[in-house]
């Protein structure tokens, strides 16, 4: 590893720090500071400014007023990348490694320093590589391609790279977005390491156990201010939610339920018949009725995310049939599911969901434009009403309706996201992890929006990971290696289900375990 640099105060200390994008305050006399070798958690709902403080503490916006320090001195100056980089390494949710290339092109990408003219040779090029990997202990094959590794083996190589520029201090934001139980816990493994080897970090997460599990002290933010700095192990979870909200969290209930209900199943609303994808996921079938939110849970590989998107229409399978109402469906085409009347939330709302320079309204509005005016022609005057409907109703935190997409926060992002699967009034809602980057309060609701899909005598299938998504289900069907292994009834405890997730379902007969009724 680099040699540390000598530490003379805070890795970083950023003070009085205001930020507005035209009308919006999107930071208002905010202040963090983090010690050196301290692991930091940076937490707040949809909006509250953190991704806005991380481009500032990495030198991608300057501040409208305020000081920043690193290790006692003044920040560079805007632009000399290289400076930056040796203070402040930073890891985001979305990659920034290129697939098509090897491990080792993407290690020395963009690294004026090293003297782009002077090409290298490859051999050079992978013994530099293996040496960098070796320094930070990540056991990856320098030639591998980018595009053939794990997301977290992907996320230790940019882990490398950033920290390879010589700073001791790395920004992790949502790092676990993308990650399976797995792969949060070999990259907490690999933190630990770095933070034993001095390195400090600050890590911004919507999963509040992961801040538990992982970091010493913990900062709030709310509407763009500070609110408080403390350590981890004195804020219980109760006063770490009020400190985000501003709202008592005491006695508060999931605006859904479903325990206590009597439910009679409704006719069969999605059938899936015998449904094979080669590579992901094979013989699958389901028949899902009316007034059911069905969770399909599954880590990784399990070949749910595939299934989910083949159901939208994105793959088209080998085998099998889909029926909506009774009705066939023809696969692998996106509008035929459309048309059906399935409704989707994809898993990556960058590729699959929005055009950023398009307005939240026509966001919200794409898959629904021939419901906003005569003969096709879209009038801007309903496009506006239905997106300020789905504004209130799904609590999406934006200036107006006119606003680019692009100048919302990640997880308001999101909720425009689910708004545009929702405009159709879906028969079947496909959700593919749907509370990606949403806050604890919003997930609630957001979560209480899928259940009402359901309660108004639909059907909605929730494609996750996360316990929390799976838990507003009337009952889960658990994927391993592109199988269905098990199926619970509401009531599963965490353990039975992450078990089957893992592949320790016991039975392999769904028959046989806890399964519902319906
Ligand atoms: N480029 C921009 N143009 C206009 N407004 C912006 C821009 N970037 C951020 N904002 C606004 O600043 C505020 C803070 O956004 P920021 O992305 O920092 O929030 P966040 O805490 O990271 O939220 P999330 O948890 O959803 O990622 C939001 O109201 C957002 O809409």
């Amino acid at each position: 590893m680099a040699d540390p640099s000598p530490v003379r105060g805070p890795v970083v200390e950023a003070d009085g720090i205001s930020k507005r994008f035209g009308a919006t305050v999107a930071l208002s006399d905010a202040r963090i500071t983090v010690a050196p070798g301290e692991s930091h958690a940076l937490v707040g709902r949809n909006g509250a400014g953190k991704s806005t403080l991380v481009s500032i503490l990495t030198g991608l916006q300057n501040p409208d007023t305020g000081t920043l320090r690193f290790n006692g001195e003044p920040a560079p100056a805007p632009g000399d990348t290289d400076a930056w980089r040796s203070r402040v390494a930073c890891v985001y949710q979305r990659s920034t490694i290129i697939p098509a290339l090897t491990v080792a092109e993407n290690l020395f990408l963009d690294r004026q320093s090293t003297g782009a003219l002077h090409p290298i040779s490859w051999k050079q090029l992978r013994r530099r590589a293996t040496e960098l990997l070796a320094d930070y202990g990540v056991d990856v094959d320098p030639t591998a391609r980018a595009e053939d590794l794990t997301v977290e083996q992907r996320q230790f190589v940019e882990i490398a790279r950033a920290l390879s520029f010589g700073a001791r201090f790395i920004i992790l934001d949502e790092p676990t977005a993308k990650l399976d139980a797995r792969g949060i816990d070999k990259l907490f493994d690999k933190l630990r390491d770095l933070q034993r080897q001095g390195v400090a970090f600050l890590f911004i997460s919507h999963h509040l156990q992961e801040v538990y599990d992982l970091c010493t002290t913990v900062t709030v933010y709310r509407d763009a201010r500070h609110i408080t700095t403390a350590p981890v192990a004195e804020l219980g979870q109760q006063a770490l939610v009020e400190a985000m909200t501003g709202e008592s969290a005491r006695g508060t209930e999931p605006t859904w339920s479903v325990s206590g209900r009597s439910r009679s199943a409704g006719a069969p609303l999605l059938e899936v018949t015998a449904l094979s994808l080669t590579g992901a996921y094979q013989d699958f079938s389901l028949t899902a009725r009316a007034g059911e939110v069905v969770g399909l849970a599954g880590a990784a590989a399990s070949g749910n995310v595939q299934l989910g998107e083949t159901l939208a229409g994105l793959h088209r399978p080998q085998d099998g049939t889909v029926t909506v109402a009774g009705r066939r469906v023809r696969t692998g085409q996106v509008p035929a599911a459309l048309t059906a009347g399935i409704g989707f939330v994809p898993e990556d709302r960058h590729i699959q969901g929005l055009i950023p320079q398009r307005s939240v309204a026509e966001n919200a509005t794409l898959t629904v434009t021939d419901q906003l005016g005569p003969f096709g022609i879209v009038l801007p005057s309903r496009t506006r009403a239905f997106a300020q409907r789905m504004i209130s109703d799904l609590d999406i935190k934006t200036p107006g309706a006119s606003t680019p997409v692009s100048a919302l926060s990640g997880g308001n992002q999101q909720k425009v996201v689910i708004a545009r699967a929702l405009a159709t009034g879906p028969q079947v809602l496909i959700a593919i992890r749907p509370t990606n980057g949403v806050d604890i309060k919003s997930k609630e609701s957001l979560l209480g929006t899928v259940r009402e899909v359901a309660d108004n005598g639909k059907t909605a299938l929730i494609v996750s990971d996360e316990l929390d998504d799976l838990r507003v289900c009337d009952r889960v069907v658990a994927m391993f290696h592109g199988r269905v292994v098990a199926e619970f009834a509401h009531g599963w405890s965490d353990e039975q289900l992450v078990a089957a997730m893992e592949g320790m379902a016991g039975p392999t007969d769904p028959k046989e375990t806890n399964v519902s009724q319906h």
